[in-house]
Parts: C-alpha cells; structure tokens; sequence
C-alpha cells in the first residue's frame, strides 16, 4: 500500500494546512469575498446607493460586509466542519481518491468521504476560482473607489488641508463666441451708470470684458452679478495712469458726467479727460485696438444753432463753471483726431445727450434724478431758473446699442447719439410728477445756473445715415422704468437705515476749490 502520499506543498507557503486554520484562511477569504459582494453593489448600482445613502460611510460598507461574511462563514462551515478542503488537499484529496487512500493516508478511501465532504472537487474548483477571480476584481475596483474617495473628497488634496469648494453662483446665462468672434474689450467707467449698463450688454454677448473704475463715480454694486464669471475681470485703477492690456476695443467712458460731480473737482475732470484719452489712446496704438470716447452733447455749449448737427462747432466759456467738463471732452475729441491722423489709432467719437434710466446715482444731481426722487418724496420739485430751457432724453439702453453700433462701423467723425423728443425742463417737471403716483409735490423755482444752456436737441442724421441707429425707448417708458428703480433705492436705503437722499444742485456738492 503505497505510503501516505506527500502533501504537496502550496508554492511558497509550508506544509499541509491543518483544518483549523484553514477555516480561518477561508473565513478570510469569505470575508473579502462579501466586500467584493458590497463593492459589487456600490459599483453596480450607484445612483441607488447614493439616492438611498446606504452607503453614506466606510461604517455602513463595513457593515454590509459583517453580514454578508456572517452568510458565507455559514455556508462555509456547513459544509467543510468534516473535512477541511483547500487547493493542495483537493489535489491530495483527488490523488488519495485516485490511490485508493483516505486522507489519513491509510488504506482506500472509505467511499463516505465523498459524502463526508458533502460537495465535489468541481464545486470546490469552481468556488475557488470564481473567488480569485471576485479578489481580482476588487482589488481593481477598490484601486478605482480610493481614486473616486479622493476625487469626490478632497480633490487629492489631504484632509487637513481640504477647504470647503466655494458654492458656485449663478450668472445670466451668455452667448457662446468662438475666438474668431468673441472681443477682449476694455471699458473704463465700466462701474459706472451707463458703462455698466454696457458691460451688461456686452457680456450677454458673449465677449470678455475688463471693466476699469476708480469709483469715483461708479460703484461695484452696478457690476457685482457678473463678478467671477469667467469672462469678466473688475480693474479697481484711475484712468489718469497708464494701464497695459491686450484688447480689440476700448470703450472709454470714465469722467464724472454730471454738473455736480464734475464741478466737486474740476482739476481732476480735467486731467481725466486729457490724461485718461492720452493714457487709452497710447494703448490702443500699443495694441491696435479701435478706441472710442464718450464725448458729449455739453461740446456745443449754450448753442446758438438749433437743433445741432454734428457740423456745429458749439458756443463754450473757456472759463466757466462748466469749463473743466466742457473743454475737457472738446480737447479729448482734439487728442482723438491727432492719434488718428498722426500714428493712424482707430478712433470712434459718441457726443452723448441727456441720458436717464436705472442706475443713475441718487445723488447724481441731475434733472431726471433729482425730480424723481423729489416727486416719490413728496419733496418740492425744484426748476434751476423758470424752467423755459429744454433738453432732449434719452433711455441708457439706447445708448448703449449707439455706442455699440458706432464701435462697430467704420466711421470716425463725431455721431451724435440722442433722443431728439426736445421738453422744456417745466414740462419734464410736470411730466415726471404725473407719472409717481400720488405725488404731493409742488413745482418751485429756484436761481438759475450759470452758463447752463438754454437749449439743447440732436440732430441724428449722420446716426441713421452712418451706423444705421435710432432711439427705440419711448422716454415716458424710460421714466416709468427709472421710477420704478429709484423707489426700490429708497425702500432699500430705509431698510438700512440710511437717509433719504438729498437731490444735490449743481455745484452743490462741497467743490474742492
Ligand atoms: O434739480 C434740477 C436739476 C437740473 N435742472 C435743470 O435741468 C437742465 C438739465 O440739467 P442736468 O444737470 O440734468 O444736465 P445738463 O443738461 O446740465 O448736462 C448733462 O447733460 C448732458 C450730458 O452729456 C452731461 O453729462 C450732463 O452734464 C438744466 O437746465 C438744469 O439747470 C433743474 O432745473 N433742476
């Protein structure tokens, strides 16, 4: 009778197993096994796991895992409690059975081991194959989970370092431009009341846009819904200093536009609109961007030509109170021309008349802001003089679609941009007071302001004729929209505390003379 035969031995581990710690190695296995049976499930169906959360923490997958060990140990013992079955005493097991020996070695092999074991060599075979096989896929699968944790937690950053992401906020929604069609644009002023109304319209565009404000004037609250958005950059820097960008436009709006805020510093609203256009058209030369200025209706001064046409050369006091506004936007139109003829700058030239709408300072001193909010305070609407003087106003969105158009077309002379629906400023007071409902205000008289023109309506020809633009907006429809923007500013300002606002004269804020 052949002796027992020598176990063989596992490569690279000692001897036979002896079936308790075999059990062990199985219960191992067993265990690994319900991972792969929880990793599995996880992998296999998760958007389940994740809308029902079972598997929220490592503690839960433990968990799971425990059971489905608990199960396998069962199943396990019940069947291998009388014979410890492993590779090597399978093939032992199978050479025994081939001999004639038991798994003692001693003599045949009693036919009721096979029904001692309770199951045949090729389940086990199979067993342990589908469980190397189910090790292999967990280990890749764990590989891939640990990689998706680290993902998913801390973008691989380590758990004391990890800061929570920033919530994403939300912007209105842009075109999209590919880079043949998508402008890099500058706007200085671009906090201001109509550069941010250009910003807006821009950004929907699809464009990316830079805008440049010291915030003298213009205030981060007009621009702030489009701060992080990718294509937006806020420059917080004053025009009168060079700044170095690459652009295809240049849209140069920055100088306080209203009497009292250009007459607070007439020095500085000088030197924005001499340095500042020098600065801007230094770069666009830089860059060969194509530069536009905001001029303004005020070139023409107190004129003595009704309606004015662009050929108009105006009727302005070199040294008046309105001088420092008025001289400094002319000799800005001045430095434009010689860029363009001396070292060939694109240049564009917008003289801008009355404009009104939403964001308009509320102690921007000007007539629609002043009446507005005198007449939604019951406060006395004050005329400057007896109130025979006109003006012609424009809403900012059709500013904004002039100016744009302008950028875009090839012109370079001076357009008028303009509503020419002329009022007289007694009318416009009245008119505004009808239009808030249930005004008390009384309509007074106050002492005229020097050099304030007499008369003021665009002649828009070249407008229609050259860039194919005419004002849209009714102005009543304008109003209403405005009034509606500054009672919301009063409600706001109350809710915090603030003081209702004081409608400043021109020249009434305290000019730093
Ligand atoms: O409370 C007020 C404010 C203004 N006015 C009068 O209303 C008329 C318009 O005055 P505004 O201050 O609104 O504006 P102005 O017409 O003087 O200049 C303005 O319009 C042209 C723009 O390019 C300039 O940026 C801006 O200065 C003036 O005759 C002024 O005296 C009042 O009667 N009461």
């Amino acid at each position: 009778m052949a002796g027992p035969a020598k176990a063989r031995q596992r490569p690279g581990l000692q001897g036979p197993y002896p079936s308790v710690s075999f059990s062990i190695l199985k219960s191992l296995h067993a265990s690994t096994y319900s991972i792969h049976v929880a990793a599995i499930i996880r992998m296999l169906s998760p958007r389940l796991v994740r809308s029902h959360h079972w598997f929220p923490t490592m503690a839960a997958r433990g968990a799971c895992a425990v059971l489905v060990l608990i199960f396998l140990l069962f199943v396990l013992i019940s069947h291998t409690s009388n014979k410890s079955i492993s590779s090597d005493s399978v093939v032992e097991t199978r050479e025994r059975m081939s001999n004639g020996l038991d798994e003692e070695g001693q003599g045949d092999a009693p036919v009721e081991t096979n029904k001692n074991a309770g199951i045949s060599d090729d389940t086990v075979s199979s067993l342990l194959e589908r469980i190397k096989v189910l090790e292999d896929e967990l280990s890749s699968m764990r590989t891939r989970m640990d990689d998706a944790e680290n993902r998913e937690g801390n973008n691989g950053i380590p758990d004391e370092m990890a800061v929570p992401l920033p919530t994403t906020k939300s912007f209105p929604s842009v075109r999209y431009r590919n880079e043949e069609t998508r402008k890099r644009v500058l706007i200085t002023g671009g906090a201001g009341f109509v550069g941010s109304h250009l910003v807006d319209k821009l950004m929907l565009d699809g464009h990316e846009i830079i805008a440049l404000d010291n915030y003298f004037t213009g205030r981060k609250k007009n621009i702030e819904h489009w701060i992080g958005h990718p294509n937006f950059e806020m420059v917080h820097h004053d025009v009168v200093n060079p700044y170095f960008v690459e652009v295809d436009q240049i849209y140069h709006l920055a100088s306080p536009a209203s009497p009292p805020h250009y007459m607070y510093n007439p020095v500085k609203t000088i030197k924005t609109n001499t340095l500042g256009t020098i600065n801007m058209l230094g770069l666009a030369k830089r860059v060969k961007a194509t530069v536009l200025l905001a001029s303004t209706s005020e070139v023409y001064g107190d004129p003595e030509v009704h309606p004015q046409p662009e050929t108009y050369w105006g009727h302005v006091n070199t040294i008046g109170p309105r001088a420092c506004y008025d001289e400094g936007k002319r000799v800005a139109e001045s430095l434009m021309v010689a860029y363009n003829k001396q070292e060939n700058v694109k240049i564009r030239i917008a003289r801008i008349f009355n404009t009104f709408g939403p964001r308009m300072h509320m102690n921007d001193g000007r007539v629609v802001s002043n009446f507005i909010i005198q007449a939604l305070q019951d406060k006395p609407i004050t005329i400057y003089g007896n109130g025979t003087q006109t003006r012609s106003f424009q809403y900012v969105t059709d500013l904004v679609d002039g100016l744009i158009a302008l950028m875009n077309s090839n012109y370079s002379l001076p357009v008028n941009i303009g509503n020419p629906e002329e009022h007289t400023i007694g009318e416009f007071a009245t008119i505004i007071r009808d239009l808030v409902p249930g005004s008390t205000s009384e309509i007074v008289n106050q002492e005229s302001q020097q050099d304030d023109p007499q008369q003021r309506r665009p002649d828009i020809r070249r407008a229609a004729e050259q860039i194919q633009w005419r004002p849209q907006v009714l102005m009543k429809d304008g109003l209403l929209k405005t009034i509606e923007y500054f009672r919301a500013e009063i409600d706001r300002n109350k809710r915090g505390g603030k003081p209702p606002p004081e409608p400043v004269r021109h020249g009434g804020l305290e000019s730093r003379r």
